[in-house]
Order: structure tokens, then sequence, then C-alpha cells
């Protein structure tokens, strides 16, 4: 495969990204032409209304699912020309991963959930970047921890460290505040923010929720399959009163 570098600065591209599901009558067009350019250190939100394509889009743009149509670049590479085992691996390498639930490793303790993917990768471990990233979550007092020992937060806070200890070209998170309390589900995106501008890391992040879309630097809307407009730096009210224009949500 030839690889084609984007420019510098481009952590994401999505060009005339298309998905269709099924086929004939029963197939359902749920991206219909979507483009996104993010430089790396930035925060996204992506929010719509139900069935407007959100978690289609996440998956196209993590590597998680191919498009019908139009190419994603995740840093230099085109993913949607990988193949399938070529895809899981540059997953692996390049793309970190929050999801509500925190899919942490019961039997590990926190310092070795967060170095898994660097093993899984055959990588060694960097320890001054560790332990700058343990530092940067706030987990230095507990990287002897089991997931049961740690509350939900916490978890979540180890969920990020192993995300971005690759250094990823981008980190996705799914609803990452979904399963927490209004509190911690503020310090785990300011955590998120951090992640972004301290760590020059490029966060997308799917929500429902306008107080925690409000957090990123920027706000895209998705409707019916296509971006539709974005908000920088808007207030939750603004966030709401963007998606009451588009619909249900
Ligand atoms: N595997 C699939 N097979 C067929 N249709 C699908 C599939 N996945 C999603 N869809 C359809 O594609 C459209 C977009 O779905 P998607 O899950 O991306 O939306 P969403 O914005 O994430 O929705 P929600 O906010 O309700 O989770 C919907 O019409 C949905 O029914």
């Amino acid at each position: 495969m030839t690889e084609v570098r984007v420019q510098s600065g481009t952590a994401l591209r999505l060009d005339s990204v298309t998905k269709t599901y099924g086929s004939g009558a029963a197939a359902v067009t749920a991206l219909r032409g979507v483009d996104l350019h993010l430089t790396r250190g930035s925060f996204t939100a992506v929010m719509g209304p139900s069935g407007s394509g959100k978690s289609t889009f996440l998956h196209c743009a993590a590597g998680l699912d191919r498009p019908t149509s139009g190419s994603v670049w995740l840093g230099g590479t085109d993913i949607s020309r990988l193949k399938p085992k070529a895809l899981t691996r540059f997953r692996r390498d390049h793309v970190g991963f929050v999801f509500q639930a925190y899919n942490l490793l019961p039997a590990l303790t926190a310092l070795q959930n967060v170095t898994l993917p660097l093993l899984l990768a055959g990588e060694s471990v960097d320890p001054a970047w560790l332990d700058f990233v343990v530092d940067a979550v706030g987990l230095t007092d507990l990287r002897g921890r089991r997931p049961a020992e740690m509350s939900g937060g916490q978890q979540q806070r180890v969920a990020i460290a192993r995300a971005v200890v690759t250094r990823p070209d981008a980190v996705f998170a799914d609803e990452p505040t979904g399963a927490l309390d209004s509190r911690t589900g503020r310090q785990v995106l300011d955590l998120l923010r951090r992640t972004a501008t301290d760590l020059d890391q490029t966060v997308v992040m799917v929500t429902h929720d306008p107080v925690a879309a409000a957090h990123a630097d920027r706000v895209v809307f998705l409707a019916d399959g296509v971006f539709v407009g974005h908000l920088d730096r808007p207030t939750p009210q603004q966030v709401a009163d963007h998606m009451t224009h588009l619909g249900e949500w």
C-alpha cells in the first residue's frame, strides 16, 4: 500500500465518508458524505439527534468499521484502504478508546491496566512518559489498586491513561461520563480537555449531554448523516438550543 502523508498537524481527516448498512430495499444510509478535519491537540464533541449517525461516524473514524465510500485519514494513514488485519494492528497502535464502561481487566492493577496496550504492541515502557501520564490523570497514589478498589471516576481515569499511553493519533470517547455522577463526570471531562492540551492528544467525543459537549473546543452537529454546523466553546445552553432546532434528541 502506498502511504501518503497528510499535512503535518492533521490528526484526523474524513473526506466524503458515506456508510450504508444492508442493501436493496433494506439499505439504510447512516452517513451521507461526512467531511471533518481535526488538528492535533483539539478536543471535539459530536452531537446529533438519535439515529443521526453518531455511532456510525465514531466507528468509521476510529477504524472499527469501514466506510462504504470516502476516506478516513488518521495521522498519515488512509485507514479506509487497510485490509482487516492491518486495520486491527493500526487501531491497536494508533487509536485510543474511552467507553462508558471502563473495560479494565479486574485482575490487573491500575498501572498494569495502563501499560497493557504497550505490552500488547510489544513496546517497551518509557518510564518518564509513563510517570507523566499517570501523574497527569492523578493516579500516582492509586497505581497498585485493582479496579474493584477504585471509584467509577478513578477507573475512568485509568481508562484515559490507557488510551493515551501509546501516544495514539486520536482518542475516541463514546459517552465517557455516561456512568458517572455529574461532579465526577466534570472531573473526567476536565481530564479529557487537559489530555488534549497538555499531552497534545486529539480527542473526539460522542455524547448526548450538552454539559459534556460544552467542555470541548468545538461541538459539531450531525443530522441525518451529515454535519450541519458547529459551535466553538459554547455554553451547555447554546448546545441544548442548537439540538432543539435539530429535532428529537
Ligand atoms: N448495523 C446496522 N444495520 C442497519 N442499520 C443500522 C446499523 N447501525 C445503525 N444503523 C442505522 O443507521 C442510522 C444511524 O445509526 P447510529 O447508531 O449511527 O445513530 P446514533 O446517532 O448513534 O443514534 P443514537 O443516538 O440513538 O445512539 C440509524 O437509522 C440506524 O438505525
